[in-house]
């Protein structure tokens, strides 16, 4: 993460545009990239009757993210190096998805993981969920257990609702709790990120009464960058102050954003040098980043199809 008393650092995780071509500097070897997402909108357009919400969402990945090493091992344990502040490591969605890979296929391989955790949990940003994808995409590679892309989202799905995405591997238009994708395809884009200092629960935000709940739906095809709005911000605002105070200050330059169900929020420049004029006004308590949108997800190609 960088903040705004420095230039911006390349991260291990940064991707970059350059000539038209996409660059994406992974300088560790042997390190798995779990990017973070960015719900460019976000629209609740109903509610199953198990509860959960109907949502058509567009989801960018962007080049910023933790960084996951596998290291297997002959004996069955599934061991988590790098435990999480009060996520006990049977909880973690690393450890979870390792151990439905096992259930699923009757591998009798472990495995140790450690996480290079960089982004902020209940940030909207998917860092769980990404993850947990990494996970299993890493280990059907690891262990050569064959799965298809398909199986692995099914799986994924079982761990949570926003894991699809990361397994599909390309930006999406997404429907029903955001299982149903269509690849989008996006413009190079480079967005600044505004982390804000509280966990929003996503259970939270879904369960609130002033929730909009009816918003009509799109035609998917129809969709433009830069259509619709996040019907999950006005319940994060209207309940955490610091995030209202960062979308306000970022609306005094950009068409702000929330991602997900919050905290963090964005606004998305046609390049670095723009975004970067904006990134060096933070002011000193805001801690922010600058990524590039991707066009696909990095370990799109560890799995056919
Ligand atoms: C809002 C979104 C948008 O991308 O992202 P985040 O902000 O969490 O990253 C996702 O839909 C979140 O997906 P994810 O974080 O995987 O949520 P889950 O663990 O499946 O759900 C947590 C809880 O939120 C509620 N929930 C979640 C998704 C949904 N479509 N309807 C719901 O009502 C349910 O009460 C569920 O128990
Ligand atoms: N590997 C993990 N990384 C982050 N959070 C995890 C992980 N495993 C389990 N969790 C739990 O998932 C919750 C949601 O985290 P995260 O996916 O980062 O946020 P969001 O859903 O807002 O994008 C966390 O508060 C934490 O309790």
């Amino acid at each position: 993460m960088t903040t705004a008393s420095a230039a911006p650092a390349v991260s291990p995780f940064s991707a970059s545009s350059s000539a038209g071509r996409e660059v994406t500097d992974w300088t560790w070897e042997s390190v798995y990239p779990a990017p973070a997402k960015l719900n460019l909108f976000l629209h609740v357009v109903g509610r199953r009757a198990d509860g959960y919400h109907c949502l058509q969402t567009a989801f960018r990945f962007v080049g910023h993210g933790d960084g996951l090493r596998f290291t297997p091992r002959d004996d069955e344990q599934l061991r988590l190096v790098t435990p999480l502040p009060g996520v006990p490591p049977e909880r973690d969605l690393t450890i979870r998805a390792a151990r439905l890979l096992q259930a699923e296929t009757g591998c009798r391989r472990g495995v140790d993981i450690a996480v290079d955790k960089r982004l902020p949990m209940g940030g909207g940003l998917g860092g769980g969920s990404s993850d947990a994808a990494t996970t299993l995409l890493a280990l059907n590679h690891l262990w050569q257990l064959g799965l298809s892309r398909q199986r692995l989202q099914e799986i994924g799905l079982a761990l949570g609702a926003d894991v699809p995405v990361f397994v599909f591997g390309e930006n999406a238009f997404a429907e029903g709790v955001g299982e149903e994708l269509r690849p989008l395809s996006l413009p190079p884009a480079c967005y600044l990120v505004i982390e804000s200092p509280v966990e929003v629960p996503t259970a939270l935000v879904f369960s609130a009464p002033d929730l909009v709940r009816d918003t009509p739906p799109l035609a998917p095809a129809a969709w433009q960058p830069g259509e619709g709005h996040n019907d999950l911000e006005a319940v994060v605002v209207a309940r955490f102050p610091a995030v209202a105070e960062r979308l306000t200050w970022l609306s005094g330059f950009a068409r702000a954003r929330m991602t997900g169900s919050g905290a963090c929020v964005f606004a998305e420049f046609a390049d670095r040098a723009q975004a970067e004029v904006v990134w060096r006004q933070m002011p000193a308590h805001f801690s922010g980043w600058l990524a590039d949108g991707l066009s696909r997800h990095p370990l799109h190609a560890l799995v056919e199809g």
